[in-house]
């Protein structure tokens, strides 16, 4: 991976993508799609040992993953307090200490990520901090709710006032193959969110081939998302190294084909920094730096920064081996 350094990250130029404004459903593009699941589980699998990121520059690597955390609770016990929690390590995601010796004072995740109830009190809670909120929404997990509810969600959160919305398709517009309800449904999703971003989560573990995961993330960008997300984090499989590269190379084919960027979030079950710099050096790999930065790639997660957190007190600071020791005596 290339070099970089915490003062490099600390002053990336803030650029905010413009949104993506779809395009015709082009049916035989969709159709034309293809995806060689055995090539694409090769070469994920050669991922996580292939690309490696030097000692010195994991720290700052680790950082760039925390400001691309969308930090998530989406449980059914959530309470405000729980809520104002994760807002407050939304703002300061790690110790005081460790983000001053990293020339990092100013760190924060890229967004905090909750259902529709607890809009509000995160939009409170990070009010002055520049950081968004983000619903899910439209009968998130399942996404079966009547269409005009889903429809009516999306604006009751917007007007709580999350600036981004997750929402979920209707799986079974993909796998009965049709491609045009995909399109309309997405269509209305975007509409109804306005000015706020909207991310489409496929469901990926429930598309049953790699191929319709291609094809359904094509036809999502085509309607409009600004985003493309792998899960709700509620399947069974939820965010997989093949299933990254496939959206990945969609995004890439979308992008030279309408000029317009769409961002990708990979979501459910990843909870180790290790993991989270694969992603990166994927991304890097298939679609280069630009789509390094929060306006373009979230993590949707829960758990991760905890693990970035010890990670980047071991590196700086060498007391998480140096008390391990000492807990062995
Ligand atoms: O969108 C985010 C996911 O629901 C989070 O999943 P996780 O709890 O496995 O990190």
């Amino acid at each position: 991976m290339e070099t970089g350094t915490a003062e490099r990250l600390a002053h990336l130029p803030q650029v905010t993508e413009a949104r993506n404004p779809g395009m015709a459903l082009d049916l035989d593009w969709v159709r034309a799609v293809q995806a060689n699941t055995s090539a694409i589980e090769r070469r994920a699998a050669t991922l996580p040992g292939r690309r490696s990121v030097k000692k010195a520059y994991q720290a700052a690597w680790l950082c760039r993953a925390v400001s691309c955390i969308d930090l998530t609770t989406l449980a059914g016990d959530d309470t405000v307090a729980r809520v104002q929690r994760l807002c407050a390590k939304a703002r300061q995601p790690v110790r005081a200490d460790l983000l001053e010796a990293l020339g990092l004072p100013g760190l924060t995740v890229g967004a905090v990520c909750v259902y529709h109830d607890m809009v509000a009190p995160a939009v409170a809670a990070l009010q002055g901090s520049g950081i968004p909120v983000a619903a899910v929404s439209t009968g998130f997990p399942a996404g079966l709710s009547p269409f005009r509810l889903r429809v009516a969600e999306i604006g009751e959160s917007v007007k709580a006032g999350a600036a981004e919305i997750d929402i979920v398709i209707s799986r079974r517009h993909v796998l009965s193959g049709d491609w045009q309800a995909l399109y309309d449904e997405m269509r209305a999703f975007r509409e109804a969110c306005g000015d706020a971003h909207v991310k489409a989560i496929l469901a990926t573990g429930e598309l049953g081939t790699l191929r319709n995961v291609a094809r359904a993330s094509l036809v999502c960008m085509m309607a409009g998302a600004d985003f493309i997300k792998t899960s709700t984090g509620k399947e069974s499989v939820n965010a997989t190294l093949p299933v990254t590269l496939v959206m990945l190379r969609a995004i890439r084919a979308y992008h030279a084909r309408s000029g317009y960027r769409v961002g990708y979030k990979p979501a459910g079950g990843i909870s180790k920094a290790k993991d989270a710099l694969t992603y990166l050096a994927l991304i890097k790999d298939e679609l280069g730096d630009r789509w390094l930065r929060p306006d373009l790639f979230r993590f949707g997660a829960s758990s991760l920064l905890g693990d970035i957190e010890r990670q980047l007190e071991h590196h700086v600071t060498g007391a998480y081996s140096a008390g391990y020791r000492h807990a062995l005596g």
